[in-house]
């Protein structure tokens, strides 16, 4: 059942779970969980329900969300991005971020995953451990537009039966998309073509997979709080209801309290009002910001630092909100006469897409990208080691993007070296979190995307940019003095919302980190994590799948330890 306020709940209910933000993380475990009727289950979020809201459904109209939908975060100004303050979006609604985001369906890179199960000494974590998880919830679909997509992805790699619809571009290719296909090179060049960007070592230009189906945006809401699910007598959906606090609950011990306890509050009136407790677990998922910021309003954190917010520390656990990675990127391209299909009659489409799900609003801005390594013998090596989680894991995508008489890419740096934080303004939790995003903070940072600038302008100097593009937008690293360069990318450089890493998990013993392998927060009991917040590296792609996968296997693991 969906409530639309928490005064609508009875507190004094006995939940199994109690799981708090429905974005990747909490809607697929809400759904996971509740298969089993013998669990009651109960899933809280802040924001407001997604049905009806045309501009998250409609794909092509993601850049046209209500600002009512956000949180509407603003990073700290800092000298790393030239004292500018970014917004920092995040979905404030049913789906979370998923609700909002830009839809790209990527995996990421095999090594990323192997990558974690070094961090944690845990072989689940492994690509080929996770890759049933992938494809469990996993539903590619033909695009509405009935574009053939043979060729452009591999059948075997895909899941065809799973909850999250996806599909390849519903469009193209365009003009622009043809001239970046002709300008890749043989399979042994710097740029081949990829059959399919979601294999795990996907270095190439590549097709783009997208989480749409049937026309429509699939979230996590859309996705895993189907109507069928939302009907479960165990399952409760509570909305606009700000989670402030995790509280410890009587049982445990001094070396691992119970914290099982959920403090509830209204927003806007920036009150509390009441209590939920957990028979089973409480598992928080309000994704890499929320998280760190209610643990830390609950005392579990660095006690130096709670201590100076007079907030009183129920654990120290010093790396709650450290060590947040994101990737930064930069808009490059050219000056052009690009001439992207016919325009259309945005009322037209949009009673096309209201009445039937077709037409231009189920496209995407994009539908080619760029995945690309720094050649070994550039000079960044003799300084630098490389960052990437392994040799078939890409330092860059580009996405392809021509528009309003420009064409190039977004180019996105997948292994930024750079680490940044969230914090407490105050020991009040209705205030807004102190967002570091860690952006261009290192050397290698600015001069790897000196780097990625340098590999565009090889793809787009061949033959079939002859005429096309002219001048270039940017500042080019080879012409600029470093100072000159380092100035420009400060200035432009934009955050892609991939945020991760602020809870992140670690063997079961270490001192650092927040969570151990199996997602259960360190020294307290009754209380997991499940987002983007336990991952530890920023992996080489876009962050929504890799917690889809933490998710469905957080879900079994749930499951294990109380069955
Ligand atoms: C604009 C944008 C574009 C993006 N584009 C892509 C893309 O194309 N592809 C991709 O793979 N990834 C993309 N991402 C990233 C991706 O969406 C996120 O990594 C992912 O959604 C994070 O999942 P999560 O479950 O950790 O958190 P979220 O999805 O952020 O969900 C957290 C949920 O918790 C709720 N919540 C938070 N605090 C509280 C509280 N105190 N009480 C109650 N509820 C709370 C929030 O309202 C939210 O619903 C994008 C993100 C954004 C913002």
């Amino acid at each position: 059942k969906l409530y639309e306020s928490a005064r609508e709940l009875d507190l004094n209910e006995r939940y199994d779970f109690v799981i708090v933000g429905s974005g990747p993380g909490g809607s697929t475990v809400a759904a996971r969980l509740s298969e089993n009727p013998k669990y009651k289950v109960l899933l809280i979020e802040a924001g407001a329900n997604d049905d009806g809201v045309a501009t998250i459904h409609a794909p092509l109209l993601q850049q046209t969300i209500p600002s009512t939908y956000m949180w509407n975060y603003t990073t700290e100004a800092t000298p790393a991005t030239s004292n500018r303050s970014l917004n920092y979006l995040r979905g404030y609604v049913l789906g979370g971020s998923s609700s909002v985001n830009g839809m790209v369906y990527s995996r990421c890179a095999a090594d990323d995953y192997n990558g974690w199960a070094v961090a944690t000494g845990d072989n689940g974590w492994r690509w080929d451990n996770v890759l049933p998880y992938i494809k469990k919830s996993e539903r590619l679909v033909p695009a509405t537009s009935g574009r053939n997509y043979s060729g452009e992805y591999d059948p075997s790699l895909h899941g065809y039966k799973g909850e999250l619809a996806t599909s390849l571009a519903a469009f193209g290719p365009t003009d622009f998309d043809q001239r970046a296909l002709n300008s890749t090179t043989g399979p042994h060049g710097e740029f081949p073509f990829h059959q399919d960007m979601n294999d795990g070592r996907s270095v190439g230009l590549t097709w783009m997979q997208f989480a749409i189906g049937g026309g429509e945006r699939s979230s996590a809401a859309t996705s895993f709080l189907t109507g069928a699910v939302r009907a479960r007598p165990n399952l409760s959906i509570v909305l606009n209801t700000y989670v402030t606090r995790v509280l410890q609950t009587e049982g445990g011990s001094p070396n691992s309290p119970s914290v099982r306890t959920v403090e509830l509050g209204d927003r806007s009136a920036r009150s509390v009002i009441g209590t939920v407790t957990a028979g089973k677990e409480v598992i928080l998922a309000a994704g890499n910001v929320n998280t760190p910021q209610i643990l830390l309003n609950s005392g579990i954190g660095d006690k130096k630092v709670l201590t100076q917010l007079g907030i009183k520390t129920t654990v120290n656990l010093p790396d709650v909100g450290n060590n947040m990675a994101d990737h930064p990127g930069v808009i490059a391209t050219w000056t052009s006469q690009t001439n992207e299909g016919p325009a259309f009659d945005p009322e037209a489409a949009f009673s096309e897409w209201t009445a039937n799900k077709t037409g231009p609003l189920t496209g995407t801005i994009n539908r080619l990208t760029l995945w690309s390594r720094i050649p070994s013998n550039a000079t960044i090596w003799k300084t630098f080691q490389d960052p990437s989680s392994g040799k078939d894991t890409p330092h860059f995508e580009m996405v392809m993007a021509a528009y309003n008489g420009t064409a190039g890419a977004f180019l996105i740096l997948l292994n930024p070296t750079s680490r940044g934080g969230i914090s407490l303004r105050s020991s009040n939790p209705f205030d807004a979190p102190v967002i570091d995003s860690g952006i261009l903070k290192t050397p290698y940072d600015i001069l790897a995307l000196a780097e990625g600038i340098r590999s565009m302008k090889r793809f787009f100097s061949g033959p079939a940019w002859t005429n096309y593009l002219r001048t270039p937008t940017f500042v080019d690293p080879d012409t600029a003095s470093a100072a000159e360069w380092e100035a420009y990318i400060r200035e432009n450089v934009a955050t892609n919302y991939h945020g991760v890493g602020t809870a992140a998990m670690s063997k079961k013993d270490a001192k650092h980190g927040v969570v151990d392998p199996d997602l259960r927060v360190k020294r307290v009991s009754g209380l997991r994590i499940v987002d983007a917040s336990v991952i530890p590296n920023v992996p080489a792609g876009h962050t929504q799948v890799p917690i889809y996968v933490v998710a469905e296997r957080a879900s079994d693991l749930i499951k294990a330890s109380w069955e």
